[in-house]
């Protein structure tokens, strides 16, 4: 984060603080025990090395390799995270003092809200709408104000939801105004909010009426022509023709509103609207969402060019109109060293999340923890960010000089944003092979070649020396969609992971280009998400080799009598204890069952799309597949949503990811029955059964984990259930690997 120069101490009586920072007490303990840690995970690999310098039989040899592997993984991992809690810190904004600092509204920047969305069918339009019409209605200088859309998905049916929601805008915007409503987006608020009077009726059958017309035309998948009410629009829909489709098409600009222009109802401006598709031609990279984002910093630059940039995607809302001003508490204030402060990022936060998040959906960790303990400022994760524009434009010290004038963010554009020149710019940058030899997505704008654009564009501005502010309010700045079925946030992850090894394994690798250019703990930081699949490794052994040995009666862990089986239990507890302490710290929510159930997601991440998603990079990086942006489906199917709110898992899907975690699951059942028969037959008879009880225990950890997906399996009919080729597959590996290894 930016130096402490934002503490409130430092501020003076002309400028009241308007952030302040403070080292959590937590930082002292976390650094003690990361000390203790350290020394045991020390003891452990001397253990290792014993062990096997004198295996006793060759498949504890083989035992012994493999656990010395999975610990090796699990260290790195650890010490990764310490970069997260070293240095815990507490932001607090003071927006109250913003107008005092910077002289009235007057003296607030511009401010470009971009806004992505890519696929009606998976993304449908409405969502997108009250994504723009939350922001449009942000308590901004209207005529400071613009908010640009971008279509990747080409479709006439996202245009003409905008012409609509332009319509309803003029509206929408004075009624938010008049009551000062804190819930912009109107589906939130007419959900939420159940007063009556007629102005809200009025103009709630408004909202509806808008909403059952959109969706009509996007069932339809056309736009009748009885919708159509405007030369203009006409003009602008007829675009789409025979030969436009999604991937193969012009650029289409549409001024949809024009503050110089367009008032609402009550005579007031409104906020400028952009709707843009950028050229898509087939033989054409075009990049995903870094592509768009791209085109949208081009066609702003052109219309509008504000120095301060908020990134959204369509499936996220705002939920405070006063959200910028607690982002210009950084990027306004006069204490901050501004020339190195690259954007203020807000966490992902979600709505409809059920009471036990059985999916992990909040991704604490990722989004709220972690962030606070990034020494430089936390790494930008895709929405919810305020950029100031110059960063995406070269190192603090060095501007990229663009290629035309026009797209410098030195440059202020003059003219009306629907004249002729202005619109044929914008037509040209906006063009597919405007790209062609610039430093686009390379030194300039948002960076390709990772599937993670947002962490890979956040990791490249903090290596050239940019920094960032966490800002995490307590009540949430935007809400957002999270998946609700398991197969969609498993291959969520999964394309997280793809994208990430991408650039783990690139020049610019977080842990020799990274911590060359930020220092060790930034490096560790970005490293820790750059390899996050490596948790697959520890994961899967740990969930199949202990118990296969168990069901062999084969002991691979210390005895209970022995001093190193303390050490075990050590760790293990030690780090679930912290894990469980700053999932708790953390707040919003934070239950114990949430808790319980984000480690269990962990687990399965580990056998599933962190296993598959390495396998899918190495095919892609060996030339033998590719692979794309998946988009996570926005749909919501009603029964899915019921069984979700009940907090049952859903499995209806015939996917290979199940099959591992159907046989994790039976191999965890299995040894567990058969180790406590062996641990009594050995109790009664001769034997020894003490060099098995981390095995039990583990397996036992595994059962108790893996309760939904035996459910799932054996107890279910519902449509939800482990589909049962799955589960015989499942079986069917569980039974080859029991086989294989008695055999041996
Ligand atoms: O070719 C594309 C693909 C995607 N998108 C947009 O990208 C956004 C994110 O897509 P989504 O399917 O919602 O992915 P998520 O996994 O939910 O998104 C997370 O991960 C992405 C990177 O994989 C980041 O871009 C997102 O900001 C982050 O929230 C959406 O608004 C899409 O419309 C495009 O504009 N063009
Ligand atoms: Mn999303």
């Amino acid at each position: 984060m930016v130096a402490p120069r934002s503490s409130m101490a430092s501020a003076t009586a002309s400028h009241p603080p308007l952030n302040s920072r403070k080292l959590l007490r937590r930082a002292i303990l976390n650094r003690a025990f990361a000390l203790a840690y350290a020394c045991a995970i020390l003891a452990l690999f001397y253990h290792h090395v014993k062990t096997l310098l004198r295996p006793a039989t060759a498949a504890n040899a083989i035992a012994a390799l493999l656990l010395l592997l999975a610990d090796a993984v699990l260290a790195f991992m650890w010490s990764t995270t310490q970069s997260f809690r070293l240095y815990p810190t507490r932001n607090e904004e003071f927006p109250e003092n913003l107008e005092k600092v910077v002289g009235g509204t007057g003296g607030f920047p511009a401010l470009d809200v971009f806004i992505c969305t890519a696929d009606p069918y998976k993304e449908p339009p409405m969502g997108v709408v009250n994504t723009a019409l939350s922001v449009m209605a942000y308590e901004y200088p209207v005529e400071k104000l613009s908010v640009y859309v971008s279509d990747d998905g080409g479709s006439e049916l996202t245009l003409f939801a905008f012409m609509e929601a332009t319509r309803f805008a003029g509206h929408w915007l004075p009624f938010c105004r008049e009551r000062n409503l804190v819930e912009r987006s109107p589906e939130a608020y007419f959900a939420s909010s159940h007063r009556d009077g007629t102005e809200i009726d009025k103009i709630k059958m408004m909202y509806e009426s808008m909403k059952m017309r959109v969706e009509h035309v996007v069932e339809r998948g056309k736009v009748g022509d009885e919708y159509i009410i405007g030369d203009r629009e006409r003009r602008a829909l007829n675009m789409w023709t025979d030969e436009f489709t999604r991937q193969n098409h012009p650029a289409v600009i549409e001024v949809l509103l024009d503050n110089s222009r367009d008032r609402d109802i009550t005579g007031n401006v409104m906020p400028n609207l952009i709707y843009l598709s950028r050229e898509k031609r087939q033989n054409a990279p075009h990049y995903f969402k870094a592509g768009a984002l791209n085109a949208l910093l081009r066609v702003s630059a052109i219309m509008t060019n504000a120095p301060i940039i908020l990134t959204l995607d369509c499936d996220m809302c705002s939920n405070d109109p006063k959200t910028p001003h607690r982002a210009l508490c950084y990027l306004a204030d006069p204490l901050i060293d501004q020339s190195q402060l690259g954007y203020v990022q807000f966490p992902q936060r979600y709505q409809g999340i059920n009471k036990g998040d059985i999916y992990c959906g909040d991704f604490k960790r990722l989004f709220q923890i972690n962030p606070i303990g990034m020494k430089n400022g936390p790494s930008y994760v895709g929405t919810g960010c305020f950029f100031r524009r110059r960063s995406l434009f070269g190192p603090p010290s060095a501007i990229v000089q663009s290629e035309i004038p026009e797209l410098s963010p030195e440059h202020s554009p003059n003219g009306l944003i629907r004249s002729e020149r202005m619109l044929a710019l914008a037509q040209n940058v906006a063009g597919c092979k405007y790209e062609h030899n610039t430093n686009w997505g390379h030194k300039v704008g948002f960076r390709y070649g990772s599937l993670v654009e947002d962490y890979y564009t956040g990791y490249k501005l903090q290596c050239e020396g940019w920094r960032s502010a966490f800002c995490h309010p307590e009540r949430a700045a935007f809400l957002g969609d999270a998946p609700i079925c398991l197969i969609d946030v498993l291959n969520q992850t999964k394309r997280w992971a793809i994208g990430l090894l991408e650039v783990g394994f690139c020049k610019f690798s977080p842990v020799t280009y990274g911590i060359q250019s930020m220092g060790l703990l930034m490096g560790l930081s970005y490293a820790h998400y750059a390899f996050w699949s490596m948790w697959s490794i520890p994961i899967t052994i740990y969930a199949f080799l202990p118990q296969i040995a168990l069901i062999n009666g084969l002991s691979i862990f210390p005895k209970v009598s022995e001093p190193w089986f303390l050490l075990y239990i050590f760790l293990f507890l030690g780090a679930y204890a912290q894990d469980l302490a700053d999932f708790v710290l953390a707040g919003h929510n934070s239950t114990l069952r949430r808790w319980w159930n984000d480690q269990r997601m962990y687990l399965i991440r580990g056998m599933t799309c962190y296993v598959f998603g390495t396998i899918e990079y190495t095919l892609k990086s060996l030339g033998i597949a590719a692979h794309g942006f998946n988009l996570t489906s926005k749909v919501l199917d009603d029964e899915q949503s019921k069984k979700y709110e009940q907090g049952v898992f859903e499995f209806g899907a015939v996917s290979p990811m199940f099959m591992v975690l159907g046989a994790a699951a039976i191999i965890n059942l299995v040894s567990l029955v058969q180790g406590l028969i062996m641990a009594v037959v050995r109790r009664s008879g001769s034997g020894d059964a003490e060099g098995l009880v981390l095995q039990i225990l583990l397996a036992s950890f595994g059962v108790v984990n893996g309760w939904p997906i035996y459910e799932a399996m054996f107890l279910r009919s519902d449509k939800g259930r482990m589909p049962t080729k799955v589960t015989l597959v499942s079986a069917f590996v569980a039974s080859l690997l029991y086989t294989a290894v008695s055999l041996a």
